[in-house]
């Protein structure tokens, strides 16, 4: 049994990673942080945690949390967790960040997207935690950087094309679009229900998104060569969810059939990766409430392109159940503890 902390349990992907740990076998939560509830108990914050997540939340300086836990979980803004983090770790905590502060392996690119980096020195240690493409280094790691939710669904989609060298990976488009848990938990005219409900908008268009690097960065890495892409993002009026429809020129004439035998064999392994047949296609709700990731890919012989189209929910596989698996795999425990629940449905 593990104890692992919680820093930032009264945001959203602090609920899913309470929601997610309070059943796992392995892991105990031993300390909880909140700066707006200190004092209060979790399941009052979030009453669907009543009877499973007792925990009062608790507001401690980074000294004063290390001695109350093994494993971190920093569940912050941006900022907030590149001043926490190395606290943790010279205390000898491994710590896996949910925020976007260590995810950039080139502190220029990082700084040019962010803000200015005030522990650069970790962005080399730190392990980009997709464990379909990193789980040997994960293993070893004390720092995980979390993926982002949009570059999770759009890596994973591209990620066996890439490697085999089948698209030209300056032609790739990808439209997307997220539920407004996405955004967090602060309030935000953007996500108000009646600018939400009912309709459904792009955002940041144009590389004006900060996922576009973090993505450009690891589709480059699979690719063996310079990578870009265009990213538009949208906002759907659901809580979780998100489907990534990507795009790109193939390089070799490859038919229905070749295709899905890649991906199968690429992710044969994967638990969490279910590549589905031909003309079925993966809809957010069908992975909600899960850590799955279900793609489907589909040959345009026209247009000589591709289609992938790639679903998760963001605040499990795009956040916190990716965070478990990464424990998971840092811990030595089965990788699928604590996530294997079936999506929930309806
Ligand atoms: N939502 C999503 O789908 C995804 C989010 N992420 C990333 O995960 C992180 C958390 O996101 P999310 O849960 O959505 O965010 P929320 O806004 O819902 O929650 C943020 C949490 O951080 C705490 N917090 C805020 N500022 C500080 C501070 N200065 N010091 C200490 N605690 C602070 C808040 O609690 P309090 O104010 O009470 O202290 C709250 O618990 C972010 O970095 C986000 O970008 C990554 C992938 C997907
Ligand atoms: C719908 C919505 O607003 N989504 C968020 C993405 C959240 C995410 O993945 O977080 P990181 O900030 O940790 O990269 C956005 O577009 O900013």
């Amino acid at each position: 049994m593990i104890n692992v902390g919680i820093i930032g349990a009264s945001g959203y992907t602090g609920a899913e990673l309470a929601r997610l740990l309070c059943c796992h076998p392995e892991a105990n939560i031993s300390v909880a942080t909140s700066r707006q509830y200190e004092g209060r108990p979790l399941s009052e914050v979030f009453p669907s945690l009543r009877k499973k997540a007792d925990i009062i939340c608790e507001n401690l300086t980074p000294d004063e949390l290390a001695a109350r836990a093994d494993l971190f979980f920093t569940a912050v803004p941006h900022k907030t967790a590149m001043d926490l983090v190395p606290s943790l770790l010279a205390h000898d905590k491994k710590v896996i960040d949910l925020s976007a502060d260590f995810r950039i392996r080139d502190v220029s690119v990082y700084e040019k997207w962010y803000q200015p980096h005030s522990s650069p020195e970790f962005l080399r240690e730190a392990v980009y935690g997709l464990p379909e493409l990193y789980r040997s280094t994960i293993k070893s790691a004390r720092l995980i950087a979390n993926p982002g939710c949009y570059p999770t669904s759009i890596i994973l989609g591209l990620a066996p094309l890439l490697k085999a060298d089948g698209i030209d990976p300056n032609t790739i488009i990808a439209d997307s679009k997220s539920g407004t848990s996405g955004a967090g938990r602060g309030a935000q005219t953007g996500t108000l229900f009646c600018e939400v409900h009912d309709g459904f908008r792009p955002y940041k268009v144009g590389r004006a998104h900060r996922h576009t690097p973090e993505i450009e960065q690891e589709l480059s890495l699979l690719a063996g060569t310079d990578a870009v892409i265009s990213f538009t993002p949208h906002l759907l009026p659901i809580s979780r969810g998100i489907l990534s429809t990507i795009y790109a020129t193939l390089r070799t004439k490859l038919n229905q059939e070749q295709i899905i035998s890649m991906y199968r064999e690429f992710y044969q392994d994967e638990f969490f990766v279910r590549v589905l047949d031909e003309d079925c296609f993966p809809a957010t709700n069908s992975v909600r409430g899960s850590n799955f990731c279900d793609i489907s890919v589909k040959v345009d012989p026209a247009t000589n392109r591709v289609i992938v189209m790639s679903a998760i929910d963001n605040v499990v596989k795009g956040a916190s159940g990716q965070a478990v698996q990464n424990m998971n795999i840092m811990c030595g425990f089965d990788e699928t503890s604590g996530l294997d629940a079936a999506p929930f449905f309806p």
